[in-house]
């Protein structure tokens, strides 16, 4: 039997400003390994805030890639093991060393939430290709609020209009979600190798955005193929699947919030009160003046 008391108790940890970007320890304490990342030409990254589509996207780049490798893979290794998070080395491994050196498979399909000024220089250097995920403030908000209450590896959100407050105010793990994907978005004018999508596209017609990726990539699927991604990857499937679904992750306490929670676009609508909302959309003219981003709050 498990001996409870013999379990560590983690306190939650503190959010602290780093090189002007909100920050907890997990995710900085192997900058160096992190900045000395060396990418190779072939890596993908895939790039998001947290809480914006990151394992939707992964799951499709990941069976595109790797489906015809058979189910043992699928049903076997998490998918955040066969799509690693480069911010964090888990399990530990040897300085200098990471999970991505150890994946079997190429392309090596890398996740990042890091804000676009701190990626490490080899993604650029070695022309990597890179897929950005956005999804529209309001409902990033609610979803990331939802996973701070189960994540005991997050900071503690504290009530809805307190973390809403500090969301407009950027003091959020990973930073500003205005910088993040203005910053993001501004490096499309200067780097090609690079797509950039929506969340609430992919729930307006997921296959439609597979076409997209797969022409960005190069892939040509036949029907059949691209037929059993867009079936594996529904929200209900991810959700069952233990390979997609976090139920191995045990910082997450899942009965405090599912990791797969609604999958919706507009559930900031029950979240959000008449002078939230105003407040919100106020605060949000200041901030998002870039023309070419447009997110949608609704389908
Ligand atoms: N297949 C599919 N369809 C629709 N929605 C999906 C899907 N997979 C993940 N999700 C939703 O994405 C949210 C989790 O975001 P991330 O994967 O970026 O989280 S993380 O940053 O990697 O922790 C989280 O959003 P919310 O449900 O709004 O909380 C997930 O439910």
């Amino acid at each position: 039997t498990a001996n409870y008391d013999q379990m560590e108790v983690r306190p939650r940890p503190e959010l602290f400003d780093f090189h002007g970007v909100g920050m907890i320890t997990d995710f900085t304490e192997n900058w160096d390994n992190i900045q000395n990342f060396k990418a190779r030409p072939d890596d993908i990254l895939i790039a998001t805030y947290p809480k914006a589509g990151t394992t939707w996207v992964s799951y499709i780049l990941d069976l595109l890639y790797f489906a015809h490798m058979g189910q043992d893979r699928q049903t076997s290794i998490p998918l955040h093991d066969r799509v690693p998070f480069l911010e964090i080395c888990e399990p530990p491994m040897p300085k200098g060393t990471d999970l991505a050196d150890k994946l079997p498979t190429t392309p090596r399909l890398i996740k990042t939430h890091l804000p676009v000024q701190f990626v490490p220089k080899s993604f650029w250097e070695q022309r990597c290709r890179v897929v950005y995920v956005a999804r529209n403030a309001k409902d990033n908000a609610v979803s990331y609020f939802h996973f701070e209450r189960m994540d005991s590896g997050m900071p503690e959100p504290g009530k809805w209009s307190t973390f809403l407050q500090n969301f407009m105010e950027g003091k959020m793990v990973f930073g500003s979600w205005y910088d993040h994907v203005n910053g993001w978005c501004e490096k499309k004018q200067t780097y090609s190798n690079f797509h950039y999508m929506f969340y609430e596209d992919l729930i307006e017609d997921c296959g439609r955005e597979i076409d997209r990726l797969c022409s960005f990539l190069s892939l040509s699927p036949s029907p059949e193929e691209k037929e059993r991604v867009k079936a594996s990857v529904t929200f209900d499937n991810m959700k069952q699947n233990k390979m997609t679904n976090y139920s191995t992750f045990d910082s997450m306490n899942q009965t405090i919030s599912p990791f797969m929670r609604k999958g919706k676009v507009g559930d900031w609508k029950n979240h959000f009160t008449v002078a939230q909302n105003e407040q919100f959309d106020e605060d949000y003219k200041q901030k998002m003046k870039n023309p070419d981003l447009k997110f949608r709050y609704e389908i």
